[in-house]
């Protein structure tokens, strides 16, 4: 069962990094007490790298054991692996080289230094995702997190920006990747925001996480987060596609937030 998605608006983008932050250390210091480990999936965009550098900011990222978080990322650009525009060389620059990670549970997508093609990294990440799923089906049968398919691993948390276009991950409007219904990972071609070799999760593997927190923040996103939230088509409006298992949480700044429907938005009690 998925959940429906729950809207947080925050005054600011700075707010919505410091707030979003604050949530993930959270939610990870839980999964660990509960678990011994957890599982993230990254985003790249403005927010999904300025969250993780305010996490990296707080002393009470301290509280995580981070050798223990298994990172996973949504998409990434099929460029060589070194380059300013790798989603994974910006997280490794905003947070995982201030933190003390396991290297083997740092899962990063293939570059055009290693792969031909983005096809071939997308095949080469589904392999990686199915062998971390075969390891922990062997490691422990009787987890009681959420069902998920045999061939994936437990993700607990997904994270997603969204683009003006209501693009997420690299799943672009109208385009073949958001149509993806059998492959876990598609290679991504003619991506209207360069670079246009990319490598992605499908809406389907997304859709398996426990919990999708979806972070966005600016005018000029108002209007794809508008028509995700108000049920457009995820092929016209990809950003109405990620459903959470048991949640679905919209993590927004005001003025990303100025044409959610009126019934989504939770109002301060009067007279508070
Ligand atoms: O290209 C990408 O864009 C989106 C959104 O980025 P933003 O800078 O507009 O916030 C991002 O979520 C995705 O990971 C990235 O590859």
């Amino acid at each position: 069962m998925s959940a429906d998605p729950r809207v947080s608006i925050h005054p600011d983008s700075e707010v919505l990094m410091a707030a979003i932050a604050a949530r993930l250390i959270t939610k990870l210091v839980d999964l660990q007490d509960t678990h011994g480990e957890a599982t993230i999936v990254l985003t790249g965009g403005s927010m999904g790298i300025g969250s993780l550098k305010a996490v990296a900011d707080s002393p009470a990222s301290r509280a995580v054991d981070w050798s223990k978080v298994n990172f996973w990322w949504g998409d990434e650009r099929f460029v060589g692996s070194d380059e300013a525009d790798r989603n994974a060389r910006q997280a490794h620059e905003a947070l995982l080289a201030h933190i003390p990670v396991d290297p083997a549970r740092v899962h990063v997508p293939g570059s055009s230094d290693e792969f031909a093609t983005p096809e071939d990294a997308a095949a080469d990440y589904a392999r990686q995702l199915n062998e971390a799923a075969a390891a922990e089906h062997a490691a422990d049968m009787s987890d009681d997190r959420p069902e998920r398919p045999g061939n994936l691993p437990r993700l607990d948390i997904v994270l997603l920006g969204v683009g003006p276009d209501a693009h997420v991950a690299s799943l672009f409007p109208e385009q073949a990747g958001i149509r993806e219904t059998d492959l876990a990972v598609v290679g991504v071609r003619h991506s209207p925001k360069p670079p246009p070799l990319r490598v992605s999760l499908t809406l389907p593997t997304i859709n398996t996480a426990a919990e999708v927190w979806i972070v966005v923040a600016g005018e000029d996103k108002a209007g794809a987060v508008g028509l995700a939230l108000a049920g457009a088509n995820p092929v016209q409006v990809p950003a109405a596609g990620p459903r959470g298992r048991s949640k679905t949480l919209w993590l927004i700044d005001a003025n990303a937030a100025s044409r959610v429907p009126e019934q989504l938005v939770r109002k301060a009690p009067s007279g508070a």
